[in-house]
């Protein structure tokens, strides 16, 4: 950071090193002080020695100080000035003030630090953060210089009692999960939580919210794992274990509850007459009683499905389908040894017995985190009230995240119709109108939609050379045929490339949760609803572009895409 080299340029000398740019600057004055008082905010606490006797502080992001610089209204009238500093990596780029009193001539004086090259003033804070969303975006990085005052009280709120967090599509839930997370366990608070499980959906959002952790976090104590991967660790399992294809996840998951309640009452019975009961035992129990509690017109599905299970517990392991139901007796006969708080992304997405599985590995509060509209089957509790109840959790306030930092407002309003009016977002997209998105009708019989599919694709990729591009497709092995067929190569197998260093990614709308592209094309809207009976899955898919959208369909749009083409024919 600048400010240090400028700091050893002018011969300051440093106590110790602050890891990490600075956040910003306060100046504020306290009641009964004859003088203003002025400190940095930063990743941690540190005293910068500025010769002559004199110091200035940073005082650590996690201290309740802090929030001088982070809450819109701090305690009224005390703050007088906040200089805000963005930095890229170690270079700071831009530093701008936000005035809470008339001006009264200079915002920081008399210490060499204002003196250094803290960049001209001249941008609004609002400037500020449009113009970095309008940038490619670059892997999720720690945000403290911008997180917003509505996202700084949920990462910040009392961890005694859990919390519940609604937002719609790119309102900055998960940079809320990340920073909240490492908010909890930070070494410098008084009354830190020795360790957080923080939980996502897949292990691609596991990589994507990385970075955060390991520049914020304090280290071994957010430990991030999908949903997916506690299941496996519960089991002690291969996380990719061979699929089998088997309806055992549909009546895994139709019948969630009503199987965890079986579960339960099995465990129970059984540890009457057994107390050295295992999972093993248990699971051989459950496929005998009669005590089981589907609903009644699944009764009959239910038990024929259970009939073709395989005989030992073992062997069910080679399913993950099945993955949900043996843990839930491994956690209801073992004590594991329960997390301080639990942490959840995308909270909408877990089915009742994930949660009763999770209920049991959580020794403190929840923050859930989610969107109700993005929930991607009707197999998923439909409330946040329902959630809490299959935790275990008695009454939590349910909070809204209301800003708009991934999209476009035209892809916003694009996607948003296919939501309840009632659900209508309220607060405009921070990265303005945008251009509206491209629609194309591949119902001629030549080319194939993979073939436009992937021709979209590559004019984004053309016109995004330093973003990145994504195709979300419920279609995905044929538009990877046809990749392939044109010579461009997969690593891992979501991200293709071809001989001249081009790249994009293409991904399943269950994959693509959590994440988002400078650009995005998604194929054949019709197939999406057909997987998950719900718009969840689309408007998902739709809602990860930042500032391109394009959308490829043979089949018929749905209606209200449809609705709304037709009601804003000049911008289509
Ligand atoms: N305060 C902020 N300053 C700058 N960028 C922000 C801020 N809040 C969020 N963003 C950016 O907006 C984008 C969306 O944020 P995030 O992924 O947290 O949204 P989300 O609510 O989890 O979205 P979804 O539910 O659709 O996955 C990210 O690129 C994030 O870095």
């Amino acid at each position: 950071m600048p400010e240090y080299i400028a700091i050893d340029d002018a011969r300051v000398q440093l106590h110790r090193a602050v890891p990490g740019p600075l956040t910003g600057r306060v100046r504020m004055r306290y009641p009964g002080d004859d003088e203003d008082d002025s400190f940095y905010v930063g990743p941690t606490h540190a005293r910068i020695d500025l010769g002559g006797g004199r110091e200035t502080q940073v005082v650590s992001w996690v201290a309740p100080a802090a929030a001088a610089f982070f809450e819109r209204h701090y305690e009224a009238g005390l703050v007088k000035v906040r200089r805000h500093l963005d930095s890229d990596g170690h270079d700071l780029t831009r530093a701008w003030d936000e005035w809470l009193t008339d001006p009264d001539g200079i915002a920081f004086d008399g210490d060499p630090v204002a003196q250094t090259e803290e960049p001209g003033t001249a941008s609004t804070a609002e400037d500020a953060l449009r113009e970095r969303l309008l940038a490619p975006r670059t892997p999720l990085t720690a945000l403290l210089g911008m997180l917003q005052p509505e996202q700084y009280a949920l990462v910040a709120a009392d961890p005694t009692s859990s919390l519940v967090v609604q937002g719609h599509a790119g309102t900055g839930k998960t940079v809320v999960a990340t920073h909240r997370a490492a908010w909890l366990t930070h070494a410098e608070r008084e009354q830190r939580l020795r360790n957080v499980l923080l939980l996502g959906p897949t292990p691609t959002w596991a990589s994507h919210i990385a970075p955060v952790i390991s520049e914020l976090a304090t280290p071994d104590t957010v430990i991030v794992r999908s949903f997916g991967q506690v299941l496996a660790q519960v089991l002690s399992a291969n996380s990719n274990p061979p699929h089998k294809p088997s309806r055992s996840a549909d009546v895994v998951h139709a019948t969630s509850e009503q199987l965890g309640r079986t579960l339960a009452t099995v465990v129970a019975n059984q540890l009457r007459t057994d107390p050295e009961l295992t999972p093993a035992k248990a699971y051989t129990a459950f496929l005998k009683t009669n005590r089981v509690a589907p609903p009644s017109g699944t009764r009959q599905d239910f038990l024929e499905w259970r009939e073709a299970l395989p005989r030992r517990f073992d062997e069910a392991l080679a399913d993950d389908r099945l993955w949900p139901l043996l843990a839930y007796l491994v956690v209801l006969l073992g004590e594991p040894e329960g997390h301080a708080h639990v942490i959840v992304d995308e909270a909408q997405d877990l089915r009742p017995l994930e949660l009763m599985v999770l209920a049991r590995l959580n020794a403190g509060s929840w923050t859930l985190i989610g969107d109700m509209r993005q929930r991607r089957t009707s197999h998923t509790p439909g409330s946040w009230k329902r959630v809490c109840k299959l935790l275990g959790i008695d009454d939590s306030p349910e909070e809204q995240l209301s800003g708009g930092y991934r999209s476009t407002q035209a892809i916003i309003d694009f996607a948003g119709s296919l939501l309840p009016r009632s659900a209508a977002r309220r607060n405009p997209a921070m990265l303005g109108a945008g251009t509206p998105p491209r629609v194309v009708n591949a119902s001629a019989a030549e080319p194939s939609l993979p073939q436009v599919v992937l021709d979209e694709a590559i004019l984004l990729v053309d016109a995004h050379p330093d973003g990145t591009v994504a195709v979300i497709t419920e279609l995905v092995e044929e538009v990877a045929n046809c990749a392939y067929d044109h010579g461009w190569q997969t690593e891992g197998s979501q991200i293709w490339t071809d001989d001249h260093g081009r790249r994009f990614s293409l991904l399943s709308s269950e994959q693509a949760r959590g994440l988002e592209f400078d650009a995005v094309v998604v194929a054949e809207p019709a197939a999406f609803r057909e997987r998950a009976g719900d718009f969840g899955p689309l408007y998902t898919a739709l809602t990860r572009a930042n500032l391109e959208l394009t959308v490829v369909h043979r089949r018929s749009l749905p209606p209200p895409l449809i609705r709304y083409i037709r009601e804003h024919s000049d911008r289509f």
